[in-house]
């Protein structure tokens, strides 16, 4: 069946275009992501949500959307979506953080002028037939300091076209390297330096903890005097109410805002203020970056949808289309492996110890413990998936550890997923065969061979004579045919291992009677 993607806000239509021709179901209805109790109703029919900013994606949504698979958003910012509760969902997150960057850097550029002139008043002026010459003196931009709060994607930009400008460019981010700082022509300082010396300050961090109204009424004051403030980036960065009051007593001589800590932004504190400039989060309004994100979105959701490839997610790692079908096997046998060791694991879990040797050690090992994870957990927690096996197992104090290493043994690759609880330490191995299956090799360091199959009964017992034939006539009387066997021990007359593959389901009175058969220590039955 082709998955189902539902478009909820106002895309380019080219992204509908692109999931028709990869061959995903879309239904596009741009309004509906303002509508809550709609978008809740039907969100359970889809695989993918693809957004913009009006759509937001609430736990309330997500408790309905049993289907849904990834969400897309087409541009940058997901702080319209849950994504610890997208997350704990097993729902990919993916964004298109390039394809309005440019875009929304020009915004910024267009607002610094805006203000710098006054364009926008004197647009207004001279079209009610005022002829203002002498009210509109602006400040020539040349020679000026610009600080940049947050030189990432856009902030760079921002910084490329400053110095095209003949500006003095400065900025603050604590993540940007003196390299690059150097390569941009950009001064790295701190954000008192920066709140000292800047002419005009201009936005581009996201909205965080750390950067919620960075520009607050303490840094405002900080502010040179006369300085002008711009925000393209996140509402809620700047003080609005301080800000408001610095516009009144003349500290900021204007501002110019796309983005407010309310939106849509119906009132304001800074509406009405003469030095102010206000776009309704046009930042990224181009046809070229609507095209753009939307293009990539929709390539991205297909892949995702069709081939399990992942780009630009954020809150699992990358996966491209060419890796997605090597890792494939990769990620069945780490599942595999998990789900092998938590059906076995009856007490709390303290560490799971995850060792990738030779060949699949340079493959994305991130997806595959978080599969191994999904799997251990499975057994305890029916609704978990590779995308939310880490937050749960961060959630339930499990230490998750990973090592690669060159291939030391018998094979090209090999994975031992390793259980610590407070009273043992079990580990279980696997590779892949050139067939593509996925197989254990080694359970508690005995070597055995099995394939994982729906039914089976892992048994170990102490290796003495008897115990296949009584084992295999039990079977047989209760009418149970077996598919294969596989055995391993430790040493002769040591402690033993089977691996049994049963056609259907192992009734609880035959497990009770092999339980009690002579030498036996423990039998099991396993779903794979
Ligand atoms: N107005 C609009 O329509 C649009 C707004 N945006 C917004 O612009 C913002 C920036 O986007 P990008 O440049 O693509 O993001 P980015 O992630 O490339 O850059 C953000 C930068 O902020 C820095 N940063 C993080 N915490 C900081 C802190 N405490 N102090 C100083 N710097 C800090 C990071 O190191 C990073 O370099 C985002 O909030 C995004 O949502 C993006 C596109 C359109
Ligand atoms: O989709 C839009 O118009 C808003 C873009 C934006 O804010 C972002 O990409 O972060």
């Amino acid at each position: 069946m082709a998955p189902r993607v539902l478009i909820s806000d106002k895309l380019s239509a080219a992204a509908v275009q692109i999931f028709k021709d990869r061959g995903v179901e879309v239904d596009f209805q741009p309004d509906l992501g303002k509508d809550k109790e709609k978008l809740a109703e039907i969100i359970g029919n889809y695989d993918g949500l693809a957004i913009r900013s009006a759509t937001k994606v609430t736990p309330k949504i997500l408790e309905k959307a049993t289907r849904l698979k990834v969400i897309g958003r087409a541009g940058i910012g997901v702080d319209n979506v849950d994504i610890p509760a997208a997350t704990a969902k097993g729902v990919i997150v993916m964004n298109t953080p390039f394809g309005n960057s440019i875009t929304t850097a020009e915004h910024a550029i267009a607002m610094m002028f805006a203000l710098a002139r006054q364009i926008p008043q004197a647009d207004a002026s001279t079209q009610a037939g005022k002829w203002e010459k002498n009210r509109f003196m602006g400040v020539e931009l040349t020679a000026k300091t610009l600080g940049i709060i947050g030189c990432g994607n856009i902030g760079s930009i921002v910084a490329e076209r400053g110095v095209g400008l003949k500006m003095k460019v400065i900025a603050y981010d604590p993540f940007l390297s003196a390299e690059r700082a150097l390569d941009l022509g950009v001064e790295k300082v701190e954000l008192d330096d920066l709140l000292a010396r800047a002419d005009v300050i201009t936005l581009h961090t996201p909205l965080t903890e750390k950067t919620k109204n960075v520009l607050s009424a303490e840094n405002i004051a900080k502010a040179k005097k006369g300085v002008r403030i711009i925000n393209c980036a996140r509402g809620g960065l700047v003080d609005e109410v301080a800000l408001r009051a610095a516009l009144d007593s003349g500290h900021v001589a204007g501002a110019a805002f796309d983005v407010f800590s309310e939106e849509p932004a119906e009132a304001n504190p800074l509406f009405g203020h003469p030095n102010v400039v206000c776009t309704p989060h046009l930042g990224a309004a181009t046809s070229e970056a609507q095209e753009n994100v939307a293009l990539q979105v929709a390539e991205q959701m297909s892949d995702y949808l069709l081939s399990g490839a992942i780009s630009n997610a954020v809150n699992f790692p990358s996966i491209t289309a060419e890796e997605a079908p090597k890792l494939k096997p990769f990620v069945e046998l780490a599942e595999k492996l998990g789900s092998f060791a938590g059906q076995l694991t009856e007490t709390d879990i303290k560490t799971v110890r995850i060792t990738y040797e030779g060949a699949v050690a340079d493959l994305k090992v991130k997806a595959l413990t978080s599969a191994a994870v999904a799997g251990l957990l499975r057994p305890a927690l029916a609704d978990i998936n590779v995308v939310s096996a880490p937050s749960v197992a961060k959630e339930r104090g499990i230490v998750v550890e990973e090592t690669t290493r060159a291939a030391t043994g018998d094979f090209d690759s090999l994975i031992t997923l390793t259980v610590v609880t407070d009273t043992y330490e079990r580990s279980v191995s696997g590779t892949v065969f050139a067939d593509g299956h996925p197989r254990i090799v080694s359970i508690k360091g005995i070597k055995v061979d099995a394939e994982f199959a729906p039914s089976m009964l892992y048994v170990t017992n102490e290796d003495k004579p008897g115990f296949i034939g009584r084992f295999a006539s039990l079977l047989g009387d209760a009418g149970i045919n077996i598919a294969t066997f596989a055995l391993g021990r430790d040493r002769q007359g040591g402690d033993a291992i089977a691996l049994i593959e049963v056609d259907g389901a192992m009734p609880a009175e035959v497990l009770t009677e092999v339980q009690s058969l002579p030498h036996v220590k423990q039998a099991r039955p396993l779903r794979f």
